[in-house]
């Protein structure tokens, strides 16, 4: 039974039309993917459908009434909830308070029933394996915490329309399986859901149907109860292109680059270094030319170790050298001034001016570190934004465009661009690809490769495993603020990865390196 069913679907918003011809339909306890490269309209789609903007024209069906477009659907009247790409938490409150804002219920003598709104918050994130307290205040918990609040918080409305954008970007591996668990148990009850991702093993693995928008159209659908759960399939949909994306370096020639890593030069070596309960006596190495990989479920200290090498965080111990110098680093400007960037992965709250320009943001780095004569050529700075616009493939291609009005995946395009115009010694990435489309993603790494290439040194922290086993030399495991695992060359596969991850030693796990390796 088709409970949604949307039918040439409008929207422009200042002459940029976001959707122009968008139609879609979704059944009583299906999940149907959503999939499109960034800016494709996915979001503004779903936000169409769940009240929150409205659109040019097009026809929405719900429960096999029309609904009026004129005015604000209100959602929850239609039973529908929505998980935003862009989180709506107030950062000062309680976790539990976040979950049940707004929904707030008062007892006999008028006070707020608190007792029952904890306990409905704690039975969310007891649905997708959260072991957080809920009296934590959103501020100091992870982004990947964060999106599991969003997640518990739509949970809790008992929707029977559930709306899913980019759940999935911030999470590891094993968050997904906990999130896939709970998508299916609700499926099992009725519920229907709309899932959107940029990760197509996601899409293969758990819709039941998936429709493709391309530039504000829908262009293709795939059935899987009578179609191949197929990657090959998806992709030239995506793109619009036929034939598959190219992985940037194929099995052979990266185990050749790593034999190559083991004579180049030391670009960092970082010894002991410790920070209070996150990170304990990490020592490694890592080669000019070298794509180091750190993996481990989310939240081992990955993020902390890349942001005191940033210097946004300051280490309890240990040394750092940058090409055999040794270095303090005291604050940020030090670091980038040793040539050492961080494309963080927080990218609304470390990344982006969001009411400045593309232009202003893609340029900040270079302004900001100019010394000596009082002014850049602006002439010059345009045409290395062009250049810069195109590498990153924005979309739209439009320089004086302001951040906030960029799709989610071009805003992540314009946080991993911005400091590629300092051609940097040593990049820092984490998880850089985070809510990026099929193709950016590949020519993003295809970018990283060729900096690589040209000497730049890379630490790419990924939450996704298929990233590093793609594009890495060497990968090392975090768990608990520890070195365990370090997989290099032909070694590498995903069995080894997850058993290191989960601190288990799997068959070709020959030794625990603990505390890291020199
Ligand atoms: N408030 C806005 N003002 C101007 N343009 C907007 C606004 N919101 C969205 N757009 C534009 O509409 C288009 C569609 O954006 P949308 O966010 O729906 O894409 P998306 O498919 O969800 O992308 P992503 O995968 O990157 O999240 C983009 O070109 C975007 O720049």
């Amino acid at each position: 039974m088709t409970i949604l069913e949307a039918k040439h679907l409008k929207k422009s918003f200042d002459g940029v039309m976001a959707l122009h011809d968008a139609n879609f339909s979704l059944r009583k306890g299906e999940i149907c993917g959503l999939v499109g490269a960034n800016g494709s309209g996915k979001t503004t789609f779903a936000r169409i459908i769940s009240g929150l903007l409205i659109p040019d024209g097009g026809e929405l069906f719900l429960y096999d009434a029309p609904v009026n477009l004129k005015s604000h659907l209100k959602a929850e009247e239609y039973q529908l909830a929505m998980v935003h790409q862009n989180l709506s938490l107030v950062p000062e409150m309680t976790i539990w308070e976040n979950i049940t804002l707004g929904r707030e219920e008062t007892g006999k003598f008028g006070f707020v029933k608190n007792d029952k709104a904890m306990m409905i918050a704690q039975h969310a994130l007891d649905q997708l394996g959260v072991r957080l307290s809920i009296h934590e205040k959103v501020v100091n918990i992870a982004p990947d915490e964060k999106q599991l609040v969003e997640i518990a918080k739509a949970l809790t409305k008992q929707a029977n329309i559930l709306i899913l954008d980019e759940p999935t970007a911030s999470l590891g591996f094993q968050q997904v399986q906990d999130l896939f668990t709970t998508i299916n148990a609700l499926k099992q009850q009725g519920v229907s859901i709309i899932f959107i991702s940029h990760r197509i093993w996601e899409i293969t693995k758990i819709c039941d149907r998936l429709v493709v928008f391309r530039n504000g159209e829908t262009v293709g659908e795939l059935d899987f109860e009578t179609q191949e759960r197929d990657e090959q399939l998806i992709i030239p949909l995506i793109t619009g292109q036929a034939g598959t994306l190219e992985d940037t370096r194929g099995k052979e020639e990266r185990i050749q680059h790593a034999l190559l890593m083991q004579k180049a030069d030391y670009a960092l070596e970082v010894t002991n270094l410790s920070l209070q309960r996150k990170l304990h006596e990490i020592s490694f190495t890592l080669k000019k030319g070298e794509i180091l990989g750190i993996g481990g479920l989310q939240g081992q200290g990955q993020e902390e170790l890349l942001l005191i090498l940033a210097g946004f965080l300051r280490k309890s111990s240990g040394n750092i050298a940058i090409q055999g110098k040794p270095l303090k680093i005291k604050h940020t400007r030090h670091a980038i001034r040793e040539g050492m960037v961080l494309v963080p992965g927080d990218r609304q709250k470390e990344g982006l001016f969001l009411y400045h320009t593309v232009f202003t943001n893609l340029t900040y780095p270079k302004v900001s570190m100019h010394k000596g004569t009082l002014f850049l050529p602006l002439e010059k700075l345009k045409r290395e934004v062009d250049k810069l616009i195109q590498t990153i493939s924005l979309s739209p291609p439009d320089p004086w465009m302001m951040i906030s009005h960029l799709s989610g995946g071009n805003q992540q395009k314009v946080v991993v661009g911005k400091w590629l115009s300092l051609s940097p010694k040593i990049l820092l990435l984490s998880d850089p690809t985070k809510g990026v489309d099929v193709g950016t993603r590949s020519h993003l790494y295809a970018m990283i490769a060729e900096l690589a290439a040209q000497g730049t040194s890379v630490i790419l922290y990924a939450s996704d495993n298929e990233e590093l086993i793609a594009h890495c030399d060497r990968i090392l495991i975090m768990f608990e603020g520890r070195i365990v695992d370090e997989i290099a060359g032909e070694e590498i596969s995903e069995d080894r990865i997850i058993a290191s991850s989960l601190n288990i030693q799997g068959p070709n796990h020959t030794e625990n390196r603990a505390g890291g390796e020199k």
